[in-house]
């Protein structure tokens, strides 16, 4: 029913945000030989008729206000459609909640992105993002298990911050258990324009954890900028991410040159802080930037009657948050690390 409108404007974005739970699967082929499904809501999956080694999943509005993200993938998608890129690989785009993306909100209920990896069935709690979390493993599973194994697998999770940041673009590493992360992946990072990576020490229930620990993908959390309304970004500043987005899924391979690990910053996550009391705050500004550092010994959060202190001279805070459910992640702290032999 909408696929003659969707053929020729390409906007697969209207679509989603028109229909907020369900849309019903669709296929077409474009001229270039390429072959379009419609999943549902938010899902488009493209297969070019001869298609290269990689399988590539590019997320946005799993937080539905962060919306440079979703601007680039709405242009992607578009140019696809009007066969302005020709593609060498398979890729899945996915809007991730398209009612939050229409309220302008970071989720309707519930998180999205604190509901993966199996997380939506536990504790006996049903809403529409519990739902979708379950849907959007299901389509990254089928994308990822229906083609021949040993293919290159990777997922690029993207969003923007609440706050600004020192390092204004930033990427989340994914705990590996042990394997080593990959030098590779911090080039292609550096060229979408993000010289700033964290290395997390635990398990997620985040969609990038989810596609890194299920099927080995190279899988990111790829913090772009700050979150503002549509029509408030400056697209400029994402020129470098949307260039290298592209060259990934229509290049058979991206060269990145020689590594030089001067040109990255590293993180460890030192700990996490969740908040489990009412009364929760920080004793810094709405103002006060990721990556800012604190003196050992000062204070960092307070949980009730817990209060937080550095542990380390420089320890910065990473996502803080006091508006998050009881039981969730608060704060991030972070202290830097270097190349070393943990990588390939
Ligand atoms: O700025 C913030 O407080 C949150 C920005 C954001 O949505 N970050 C992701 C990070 C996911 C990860 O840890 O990989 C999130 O909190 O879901
Ligand atoms: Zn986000």
């Amino acid at each position: 029913m909408y696929l003659e409108e969707l053929k020729t404007t390409g906007d697969f974005l209207t679509l989603t945000r028109n229909n907020e739970f369900y849309l019903p699967p669709e296929r077409f082929t474009l001229g270039n030989g390429t072959v379009v499904d419609v999943l549902d809501t938010g899902v488009i999956q493209f297969t070019p008729s001869s298609y290269g080694h990689k399988d590539i999943v590019l997320s946005s509005a799993v937080h539905g206000n962060e919306t440079a993200p979703i601007e680039i993938c709405d242009e992607l998608i578009q140019a696809i459609i009007k066969e302005e890129l020709l593609l060498k690989h398979r890729v899945l785009f996915i809007f991730g909640n398209p009612k939050s993306i229409n309220i302008g909100e970071r989720f309707v209920e519930e998180n999205l992105n604190r509901l993966f990896n199996g997380t939506h069935a536990q504790g006996g709690v049903e809403n529409e993002e519990r739902k979708r979390a379950a849907n959007l493993e299901q389509y990254v599973r089928e994308f990822f298990t229906s083609v021949e194994q040993g293919r290159y697998r990777c997922h690029y999770d993207l969003h923007t911050a609440i706050r600004g940041s020192k390092n204004e673009k930033f990427a989340v590493y994914p705990f590996l258990h042990g394997k080593p992360w990959k030098k590779s992946q911090l080039q292609f990072l550096l060229a979408c324009g993000v010289n700033t990576v964290l290395m997390m020490r635990t398990e997620a229930t985040t969609f990038s954890y989810f596609s890194s620990k299920q099927f080995d993908a190279d899988a990111f959390t790829v913090e772009l900028g700050q979150v503002k309304p549509f029509g408030e970004n400056d697209m400029s500043r994402f020129a470098k991410t949307k260039q290298t987005l592209s060259a990934l899924i229509s290049q058979d391979n991206i060269g990145f040159g020689d590594f030089n690990s001067s040109d990255y910053e590293l993180f460890q996550v030192h700990r996490t802080i969740n908040r489990t009391q009412q009364d929760f705050s920080f004793p810094f500004s709405e103002s006060a930037e990721n990556f800012t550092g604190f003196a050992k010994g000062e204070l960092l959060a307070v949980d009730g009657e817990t209060r937080y202190l550095a542990e380390v001279e420089g320890e910065a805070i990473i996502f803080p948050n006091a508006n998050v459910a009881l039981g969730q992640r608060a704060l991030l702290t972070v202290i830097p690390m270097e190349v070393d032999e943990k990588f390939v």
